[in-house]
């Protein structure tokens, strides 16, 4: 299926004979509409040179109607009609500021928690492998510079290659394109990053690593509310967020606090994961509750984001994490693996995944 991006990349091959610049960096390819294989868009010209710029049309419009999935195309120049409509009369560029999308990729979700050490990189690695069984295209970013433990629990290892100097091919397990700092650097290193290095290798491994075409990716991010949380609200377009806590009264303070940074990023939050909710001892299915009950629930009820899934504390979690085969993988039928299907059908079911 033709998307907004493909439509644009094919646009980019045509020059502008005015500027010399591609049409879409020219700013003249405006209210591009991509629709079920119908694209439209509008091609806004000075009407003195409308007559030197029909071929120009006209080649805009063969190359995307040759495009994979499109079927009706309209290319219209603003010269012809007797009036543009007013969105299309400013001078800005086509593209517009902020925020913006990592090629090819069509949604990015990321896995946050206030406070380390509640089981966001498993629910990243689990929530990943859960969406690549439901047939999804699915990526996932291993941004926790501070402790990237995606390629131990996701089994992969080495350095990634990067054939041309310039692209960074990611390494793929369990149906998932990934990519991790951890496998930049050596294992045994402790990195200190400041916080420009931090943008820049974010920046680095959203748009230069070959994602290829995904339908969702996963960024794990470093706890709290820091550098990489702000770049990445702030650079490109996350589509929202999900924010991992265990039911203790700390772990919820901070991440309130994630809660609070998120909402005023205008990052959408998706909702909330209890982690280690009950333990259930893997010996009898005795159940209790080791960092309380029900915390994570009334807190989500209280900020009226919705409460997407309680994970129990179980040994068998940790055991497939460590393995590099998370549970969803290793025991893809157990009710622990249930926990984390039951987000990624959900996430699914909304268009969001
Ligand atoms: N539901 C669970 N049941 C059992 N063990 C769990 C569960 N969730 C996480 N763990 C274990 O707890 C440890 C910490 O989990 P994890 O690394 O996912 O936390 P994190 O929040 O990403 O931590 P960090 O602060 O390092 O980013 C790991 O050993 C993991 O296997």
């Amino acid at each position: 299926m033709a998307t907004r991006e493909s439509v644009l990349a094919e646009l980019k091959q045509i020059t502008d004979p005015a500027s010399g610049q591609d049409i879409v960096a020219a700013g003249i390819v405006r209210a591009l509409n991509v629709e079920d294989g119908a694209v439209r868009f509008v091609l806004e010209v000075d009407p003195t040179h409308a007559k030197a710029m029909e071929p120009v049309r006209a080649e805009a419009e063969a190359r995307v109607k040759a495009l994979e999935g499109v079927g009706n195309v309209s290319a219209m120049m603003t010269a012809h009609s007797q009036k543009a409509p007013p969105d299309l009369k400013t001078s800005k560029p086509a593209e517009p500021k902020g925020p913006q999308k990592v090629p090819g990729v069509d949604r990015i979700i990321a896995i946050a928690s206030g406070k380390g050490g509640v089981g966001k990189s498993t629910v990243a690695a689990n929530l990943a492998c859960a969406l690549a069984a439901e047939g999804r295209r699915v990526g996932l970013l291993d941004a926790d510079v501070y402790g990237p433990s995606q390629p131990r629990m996701l089994g992969v290892s080495g350095r990634p290659a990067s054939p041309d100097g310039k692209t960074i091919l990611p390494l793929r397990n369990h149906g998932v394109t990934m990519m991790s700092l951890g496998l930049m650097t050596n294992d045994d290193q402790a990195v200190v990053w400041r916080g420009p290095m931090l943008m820049g290798a974010l920046q680095q491994m959203m748009m230069q690593v070959q994602w290829g075409a995904l339908d969702v990716l996963i960024v794990d991010l470093p706890p709290g509310t820091g550098d990489v949380q702000l770049t990445l609200s702030q650079k490109f377009a996350v589509d929202g967020a999900i924010i991992v806590s265990t039911p203790q009264d700390v772990a919820l303070l901070d991440a309130r606090k994630g809660i609070d940074m998120f909402n005023q990023l205008k990052t959408p939050i998706l909702g909330m994961i209890e982690n280690m909710s009950t333990h259930i001892c893997s010996n009898c299915g005795h159940e209790e509750h080791v960092f309380g009950h029900g915390g994570v629930v009334a807190e989500a009820e209280k900020l009226g984001v919705p409460l997407l899934s309680e994970i129990p504390l179980h040994l068998d979690i940790r055991l497939a994490a460590d393995g590099g085969a998370p549970i969803v993988v290793s025991k893809p039928d157990s009710p622990q693996a249930d926990a984390f299907r039951h987000v990624a059908r959900n996430l699914i079911a909304k268009g969001l995944a």
